[in-house]
């Protein structure tokens, strides 16, 4: 089974609408005609509306960074699904190490968030990954599983196959300290059985990204790993340049 790589460009609480805008136009000649690659980038939401006219007619998909499971309420500071559908995005990324830490986002959250993301028809990039501590003491494999069994436990089978899951250790986000391959390989695999658990074929369908010191140079050796089927990128993808070569480095 031969699943369409993904790459997303992360970029946190970064860009302007003056500053993604500049992006955009930086970007589009060099990825947005790319079709062996998806291509995503994931926009703080004052710019998503101006990202997504920008990116129009182009290969390059929009992505939010966070949502709340309700249609609607009293969640002050929080965006609904219906917000975001109304803004074009293609999905959104849920369950980032920063949101879990600063922001107190859990497991239990992130059941309610999936199967309301996948009901509106968008595409939800799930993020989970372990601390060195949880690593080192030979914990990797419970808090993964712990982490993706509890997230999916709500989603219909049928509809597992949409889910992106980006495997992201926690220590190598923004350390410039990278997994090596076969930790990336390892992990990714790891994941996928996990999935598996629950439904194999889906398990195949599924796309799974590695984050963490993603860049142009060390890109390409981690994307051909037989598990890894993209990457979420964090400081690499606030240049065009560089954003760019992570891109190529995914096209086999
Ligand atoms: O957190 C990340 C993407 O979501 C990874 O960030 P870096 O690529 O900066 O390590």
């Amino acid at each position: 089974m031969s699943r369409t790589p993904f790459v997303a460009g992360n970029w946190k609480m970064h860009k302007t609408i003056a500053e993604a805008e500049a992006f955009v136009s930086g970007l589009l000649p060099l990825v947005g005609a790319v079709d062996d690659v998806q291509v995503g980038v994931c926009v703080p939401f004052p710019a998503i509306q101006a990202v997504v006219e920008s990116t129009r007619g182009s290969a390059v998909q929009v992505y939010a960074q966070n949502v709340h499971w309700a249609e609607q309420g009293a969640y002050t500071g929080e965006v609904s699904i219906p917000m975001l559908d109304e803004l074009e995005v293609a999905g959104v990324v849920i369950g980032h190490s920063e949101r879990r830490q600063y922001f107190g986002e859990t497991d239990a959250d992130l059941s309610k968030k999936l199967p309301a993301i996948l009901a509106a028809g968008l595409e939800p990039i799930l993020c989970v990954g372990e601390t060195e501590a949880q690593r080192d003491g030979g914990e990797m494999e419970q808090v993964l599983r712990g982490q993706v069994e509890e997230a999916i436990a709500d989603v219909d089978a049928a509809d597992l196959a949409r889910i992106t899951i980006a495997y992201e250790p926690i220590w190598a986000i923004g350390t410039g300290k990278v997994a090596t391959p076969d930790q990336a390989q390892e992990a990714c695999a790891f994941v996928r059985s996990l999935v598996a658990g629950r439904d194999a074929g889906a398990a195949e369908q599924v796309r799974i990204q590695y984050g963490g010191s993603v860049k142009p140079d060390n890109a390409a050796e981690l994307l051909a790993l037989p598990d890894v089927d993209g990457a979420l990128v964090g400081g690499a993808a606030l240049e065009p340049q560089s954003f760019a070569g992570i891109v190529e480095g995914a096209r086999a």
